[in-house]
């Protein structure tokens, strides 16, 4: 079997084949803290909380280690090398699968875990399709005229929540790309509320128990049924709208139309049970990943003055360059603000989307921690890449916790240095995610819009983590009082 040797380290991921085994000497099972009988580590989990709990097994374990809760052995990879097969092996030995199955209840029928994965991975390419730099060209011009008209409504002065005021405006964007404007206008308030609804019924728990009859699920169930019912209506519509338009592809410049347009490799065109799923996932996809980076990269920015005040700057320098105020929020503009770009990346690996990504291994592999010591994880095991302890190695990240947006700047570029699954915010490898692109567009135009428009300071203290979800955003309010600059000058 191939080795693959590391870059940075001595770490090797190896899949075991039955030849090889029988060979040589099975290297042993990862470490395992002992907990207690029977409830393994479930009381430090519940004590310490899952975050604590990782960084001690971490520090005192190494690299490669397995933790025990009841019956279930979740191994955990720490570390760019250590974690190449979670992120690069075919999903026939490490999969998605059987750790995604809690996602039905939210995204439903015909799409994502409920679909095999070769339906699943060409549905993800429709994805990408929708997403490419001639859409998003189109999107950010969708995107502009949401963002001018809802900050419009604020007053020369004030205070408000940002964290309410962003996670509406990111819907108002994400639904305007994904419907086009007509739709948007009619059904904005209650989409925004059953996405919530949705979001809110994806906590940690869940992942285990997806059915458990508790509050938060009965309410996501109730908001999936109707977001189904308000976009068959739509789906329907525009369906109906095409063939009387004699069919052919319509010249609209939404997403919903790119996925009804969509085919299969052998031909077949999406269905609509699965054009309303896949719009399902995108707006909860666009929605609460980027609501929450959008939010702490206002955090992130108004308690740190020297990055806020470049960021600033570069918005002067590129209305100056442009000649104009109102034109520097296309997407090729976009490209240009490499100082906003960096603080989004730099808040982001901080504060990724979730606390780890999970697999299941389908095979035994091997696996060399960062120590040298070879491990075998074993065939049935929850593989677990924790993004939070992985995006703050000391010995990728010089500081690893400090806000350093300048890490990433060509000279230094820690994360290139560090190897390619050294920044996982986006995942890595096979599954990466295809939405990257279009939410940088849309967190960078939104803040670059609040940036050259409002004086901004944070009156709230740093928010929190909610660590109770599986996608953990800023815990509470955060409040900001805003004050409008004067117009940016053009030269
Ligand atoms: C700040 C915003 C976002 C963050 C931080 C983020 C993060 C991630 C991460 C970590 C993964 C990897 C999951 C895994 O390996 O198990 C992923 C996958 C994915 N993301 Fe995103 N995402 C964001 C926005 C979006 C948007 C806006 C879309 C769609 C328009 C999107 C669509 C997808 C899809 C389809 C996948 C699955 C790719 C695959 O399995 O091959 N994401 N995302």
């Amino acid at each position: 079997k191939k080795i693959i040797t590391s870059r940075r380290s001595s770490a090797v991921v190896v899949p075991v084949s039955a030849a090889a085994k029988r060979k040589r000497k099975r290297p042993p099972h990862p470490p395992m803290s002992p907990g207690v009988p029977l409830l393994g580590d479930l009381p430090a989990l519940l004590i310490k909380g899952p975050l604590a709990l990782i960084r001690d097994h971490y520090t005192r374990l190494g690299s490669v280690f397995t933790v025990r809760v009841f019956h279930l052995k979740l191994t955990f990879l720490v570390g760019p090398d250590v974690a190449r097969h979670f992120y690069q092996g075919l999903d026939s030995e490490i999969s998605q699968d059987e750790v995604s199955q809690f996602t039905i209840p939210t995204f439903g029928p015909g799409v994502a875990f409920d679909v095999d994965y070769a339906t699943r991975y060409e549905q993800i390419r429709f994805f990408g399709d929708a997403t490419k730099p001639a859409k998003l060209r189109t999107y950010a011009t969708l995107m502009l005229g949401e963002v001018e008209s809802h900050l419009a409504r604020w007053g020369q002065s004030g205070t408000v929540d940002l964290k309410l005021e962003l996670e509406h405006l990111v819907t108002l964007v994400a639904t305007r790309c994904l419907f086009g404007a007509a739709v948007r206008e009619k059904m904005f308030s209650e989409v925004g509320v059953l996405v919530r609804q949705l979001n809110d019924g994806m906590r940690l728990v869940t992942t285990r128990f997806p059915h458990l009859p508790i509050p938060a699920h009965r309410r996501r169930d109730a908001a999936r049924a109707r977001l189904g019912e308000i976009f068959t209506d739509i789906v329907r519509s525009r369906i109906q709208q095409q063939q009387q338009q004699g069919g052919g592809t319509a010249a609209t410049d939404d997403m919903l139309q790119c996925l009804i347009d969509s085919r299969y490799k052998d031909g077949r065109g999406t269905t609509e049970t699965e054009v309303v799923g896949m719009l399902v996932s995108a707006l909860f996809a666009a929605q609460y990943t980027s609501s929450s980076a959008i939010t702490w990269t206002g955090a992130r920015l108004l308690t740190h003055t020297e990055h806020l005040r470049a960021a600033v700057e570069e918005q002067r320098r590129i209305v100056a360059r442009h000649g104009g105020h109102d034109d520097v929020s296309s997407y090729d503009v976009l490209q240009e603000m490499d100082t906003l770009h960096r603080c989004v990346k730099e808040t982001l690996r901080l504060h990724p989307p979730t606390l780890m990504l999970l697999r299941h291994a389908r095979r035994s592999f091997a696996v060399r921690a960062d120590d040298g010591r070879e491990y075998e994880v074993p065939k049935g095991h929850t593989v677990a890449s924790p993004l939070l302890l992985h995006n703050r190695l000391p010995h990728v990240y010089e500081e690893p916790d400090k806000f350093d947006p300048d890490r990433f700047a060509p000279r230094r570029a820690e994360d290139r240095a560090g190897g390619a699954l050294s920044y996982l915010s986006f995942g890595g490898g096979r599954h990466a995610c295809v939405g990257e692109a279009f939410a940088f567009m849309q967190i960078k135009l939104i803040w670059s819009h609040l940036l050259r428009n409002f004086e901004l300071e944070l009156v709230s203290p740093f928010p929190r983590t909610d660590w109770t979800m599986v996608m953990p955003g800023p815990l509470g309010k955060v409040m900001v009082t805003y004050k409008r600059r004067p117009r940016m000058k053009k030269n």
